[in-house]
């Protein structure tokens, strides 16, 4: 239920604030503020009110434009003996308001990677989050990374009573690393359970993509706003095995063409995202294949199918939220989008369904297995991918012309290659792949790993995310009438 409207009048004159909780937004009204005499936000961006010492504090974050970036607005100003009762009155209803069944002062342990992208995230961690973690009164612990695997080790042994979640601002590379640590510590599925949030600053951000949308995770604000208010989303992690070892992966594994273009372009670092494309269009141009075989334990293929599920499942979830954005206040941190589902349960409506193994026996280009949707801003790989189906999405691309690769680049942030007859795309409870040699690259969530048989099972539910949503953020559907997509021929077992 939306709160009641409530107004506090502070101050006299030329001086006079009004505050307004009206339903879902908060209306200030500051005549003598030159910069922002009037500003509304959705309760979702108050970070926090109270009445401290005499004073009326107020912070919340703030866009001149619906499609503008975050500014943090700090407000304050005295309140008289006679306003106190009110002033505290208010502020407590906009904090309940502000915060619906949702933890207030986090305890934050931070990780930012100062070498991470171009190079700025300390610069950028002092002058815009760490104001805004301030404000909402979160608990930090700070650590700037000295070196590779030192946030993973210091994961492993992460005291886990200690924080609320792990907020990681670096690019994809620092998270399967906090991720690497869970599983070595010495209580791993209570690590697991400890939430992790991104703040995008590497060259590869899809996590943060994929849980704020492509135009939130340009502003690493709304980053910082769902470490604040993001409420816990259980996400499937996948189990990698090589050479005896197990790894954990929470994006995606990729050989031939991707692997080259994610690990072979290091020297094109300069060009920042576009060094990916350009990679891929050097790969077209040498048009290599990648000889390996791969085995798929299949749930089902069925493309169009599995646009309609994911729908239906993002509509559900985001019923759940916004049942849960409306729910009575509470301190309680606790409420998550629902447990996992168990993944057999997930397909067993459906009969036709072969669990056995099966193997692709045909030429191909490479091979893309992962659970999130973007793998970076420029590409949508696995438009139907589910936090919590049980499954990881596994592309493979057959051999086909360069003209019809070159065609997929240009609706590739779109997601129009899922539709491309040689691209097959399967739903599965795991994979293994054994290459014919060990030239070139295996890449797991954006990190080097050596070209050996590796094999990947899904662990359902096993990670925690925060999200505002409760899915992931993307604009994917069936193509509209009259474009339809030609019928895709399944792959041979
Ligand atoms: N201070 C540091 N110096 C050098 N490397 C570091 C430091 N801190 C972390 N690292 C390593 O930097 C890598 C950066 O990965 P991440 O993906 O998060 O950022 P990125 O800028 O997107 O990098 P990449 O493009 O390589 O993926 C991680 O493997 C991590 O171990």
């Amino acid at each position: 239920m939306s709160p009641p409207t409530t107004t506090l009048a502070l101050g006299e004159g030329a001086n006079a604030s009004k505050f307004t909780l009206d339903g879902d937004t908060l209306r200030v009204e500051r005549a003598a503020d030159n910069k922002w005499p009037q500003v509304q936000v959705p309760l979702r961006d108050v970070l926090w009110a109270a009445v401290d010492n005499g004073v009326f504090e107020l912070s919340a974050l703030a866009k001149r434009k619906p499609k503008g970036m975050y500014i943090l607005l700090n407000m304050s100003g005295p309140v008289t003996d006679a306003d106190l009762p009110s002033a505290t009155a208010f502020a407590d209803a906009l904090m309940a308001a502000a915060y619906p069944a949702l933890q207030r002062q986090r305890r934050l342990k931070v990780f930012v990677n100062p070498k991470s992208g171009p190079g700025k995230a300390v610069g950028l961690y002092r002058k815009k989050i760490e104001p805004i973690f301030r404000a909402a009164r979160c608990d930090v612990d700070l650590t700037f990374t000295s070196y590779g695997k030192q946030a993973q080790e210091m994961v492993e042994k992460l005291p886990l009573d200690r924080y609320d979640a792990i907020v990681i601002m670096s690019g994809d590379g620092l998270i399967h690393e906090v991720f690497n640590g869970f599983l070595a510590h010495a209580e791993p599925s209570r690590a697991f359970r400890t939430p992790v949030t991104p703040i995008p600053s590497g060259s590869g951000n899809a996590l943060a993509i994929n849980l704020l949308g492509l135009d939130d995770a340009k502003d690493i604000s709304a980053a910082a706003l769902n470490a604040i208010k993001g409420r816990p989303m259980s996400t499937d992690l996948l189990s990698l095995t090589q050479g005896g070892k197990e790894y954990m992966s929470f994006m995606s594994q990729s050989l031939g063409l991707i692997a080259d273009l994610d690990l072979g372009t290091e020297h094109l670092r300069f060009m920042g995202g576009q060094r990916f494309l350009v990679g891929f269009i050097y790969g077209l141009i040498r048009h290599r294949s990648c000889p390996v075989k791969v085995s798929i334990k299949v749930a089902h293929a069925d493309k169009r199918k599995m646009v309609q599920d994911m729908k239906a499942a993002h509509e559900q979830a985001q019923a759940t939220y916004a049942a849960l954005a409306q729910g009575p206040a509470s301190e309680d941190g606790a409420a998550a989008f629902g447990a996992p589902p168990d993944p057999k349960l997930a397909d067993a409506s459906d009969e036709e369904e072969d669990p056995e193994w099966v193997t692709f026996d045909r030429p191909l280009v490479y091979l893309f297995a992962g659970k999130g949707p973007y793998v970076s801003s420029d590409v949508l790989q696995f438009p139907v991918s589910l936090p919590t189906d049980g499954l990881i999405d596994v592309t493979v691309q057959e051999r086909t012309t360069r003209t019809a690769m070159f065609k997929a680049i240009d609706g590739s942030q779109r997601g129009d290659h899922y539709w491309m007859d040689t691209q097959h795309y399967y739903k599965a409870y795991a994979y293994r792949v054994e290459p014919a040699d060990s030239k070139g690259w295996l890449s797991v969530d954006g990190e080097a790993f050596p070209l050996e048989p590796y094999e990947v099972e899904v662990r359902p539910g096993l990670g925690t995310l925060l999200s505002m949503y409760g899915c992931y953020q993307l604009d994917f559907d069936l193509p509209k009438k009259g474009k339809q997509p030609a019928p895709r021929p399944q792959a041979a077992p």
